[in-house]
């Protein structure tokens, strides 16, 4: 899989350490209006994990300054889009018509229903960038309500914190980013659609900010199913605690509890991922080096293989995404 990066910010940098390691997927070009980083220069790209931006070799790859150049090249079959959300609408349909695979950064879109409509034109050829099941903690989730090891999940409560995300322009502009819910809180509502289902109502309590939630708390209703679901978070006015997230999941037979959080200082704090099991016995297996580059690499490679094979990766698929922006819109009421 030949791709090119659009849009050479947080997630552009995050995605070009992913392709260094993905053994499936080759990165062959990127675009970038910015003369520094067409050159190399990625050292002014900032974000709330992994390494900071460095100088890389751009020897080698396609650059360019505007995205309608990739689409024009036939050396790249998909285009992976890193651009601020307001953008992916007009990049996924210009893409797609252009011929070309699509792997999109989440959210797919700002709305429900262009989220849909995108699905709907994506032709097997739209991916969404979903990365929470690509960590093994959580994949571990999907996998165990999948073969159902344990039995059905019955409860969930997540969460998901971050510290102000100052280098986001308009980061609560419904008509840019989102906002908490649409920016943040998508990827649990997509694992939560992952799974439980789609849930038919929402209670939810919040702190607004420019007219968007920026702190919230909900219970998700399924009318077929006594599940308990909620979920928290949000962002807190300190950047001392950059980024946390969490879960604790009970299937029938087992709850599963993890949390991680990262600190301005560097320091982390960890629950590690804790099974427990019915019959009193506890189990706190060691899954992956917790190093968030090698879930970005799995994703990539997953869209490898789902472009290879014509099958799109269930996680990665455009219609699940479309799901979650539509239980953040609930949640927004
Ligand atoms: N999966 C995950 O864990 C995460 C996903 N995301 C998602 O990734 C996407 C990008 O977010 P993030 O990387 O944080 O955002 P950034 O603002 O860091 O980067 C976006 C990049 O898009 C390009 N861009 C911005 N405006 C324009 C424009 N008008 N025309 C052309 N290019 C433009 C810029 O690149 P350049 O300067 O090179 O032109 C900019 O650096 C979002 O959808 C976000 O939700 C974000 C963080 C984590
Ligand atoms: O997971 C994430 C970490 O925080 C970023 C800034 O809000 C989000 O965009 C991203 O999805």
């Amino acid at each position: 899989m030949r791709t090119a990066i659009v849009g050479v910010g947080f997630m552009g940098w995050i995605h070009y350490l992913a392709y260094q390691r993905s053994p499936h997927a080759e990165l062959v070009g990127f675009c970038s209006r910015s003369e520094a980083k067409r050159s190399g220069d990625w050292t002014s790209i900032q974000g709330n994990f992994g390494p900071p931006g460095r100088q890389i070799d751009v020897s080698g790859l396609t650059v360019a300054e505007h995205w309608q150049a990739l689409l024009e090249d036939s050396g790249v079959d998909v285009i992976d889009v890193c651009l601020p959300p307001r953008m992916h609408e007009e990049v996924v349909v210009a893409a797609l018509d252009a011929g070309k695979h699509v792997l999109c950064e989440k959210p797919l879109a700002l709305q429900a229903d262009t989220a849909r409509r995108l699905a709907d034109r994506g032709d097997g050829r739209l991916m969404v960038a979903h990365i929470l099941p690509f960590h093994p903690e959580f994949q571990l989730l999907v996998d165990a309500a999948g073969d159902q090891r344990w039995g059905k999940p019955i409860a969930g409560r997540f969460k998901r914190t971050i510290g102000p995300p100052d280098w986001i322009p308009d980061f609560y502009d419904a008509t840019s980013v989102g906002g908490p819910l649409l920016d943040l809180h998508v990827h649990d509502a997509h694992l939560i659609r992952l799974l439980f289902g789609m849930p038919d109502r929402v209670d939810t309590a919040s702190r607004q900010h420019q007219g968007v939630p920026k702190l919230h708390e909900t219970v998700f209703h399924f009318n077929d199913s006594p599940v308990v679901v909620s979920c928290g978070g949000g962002v807190i006015d300190s950047p001392a605690r950059p980024f946390t997230h969490g879960f604790e999941v009970s299937f029938e037979k087992a709850t599963v509890r993890f949390e991680f959080a990262a600190y301005a200082d560097g320091q982390t704090s960890i629950v590690p991922l804790t099974i427990m099991h019915v019959d009193g016995t506890v189990e706190m297996p060691t899954l992956g080096d917790g190093d968030p580059i090698t879930a970005f690499a799995a994703e990539i490679d997953a869209a490898a293989e789902s472009v290879r094979t014509g099958k799109i990766h269930p996680v990665l698929d455009a219609s699940i995404a479309a799901d979650a922006i539509e239980i953040c819109q609930m949640q927004a009421g």
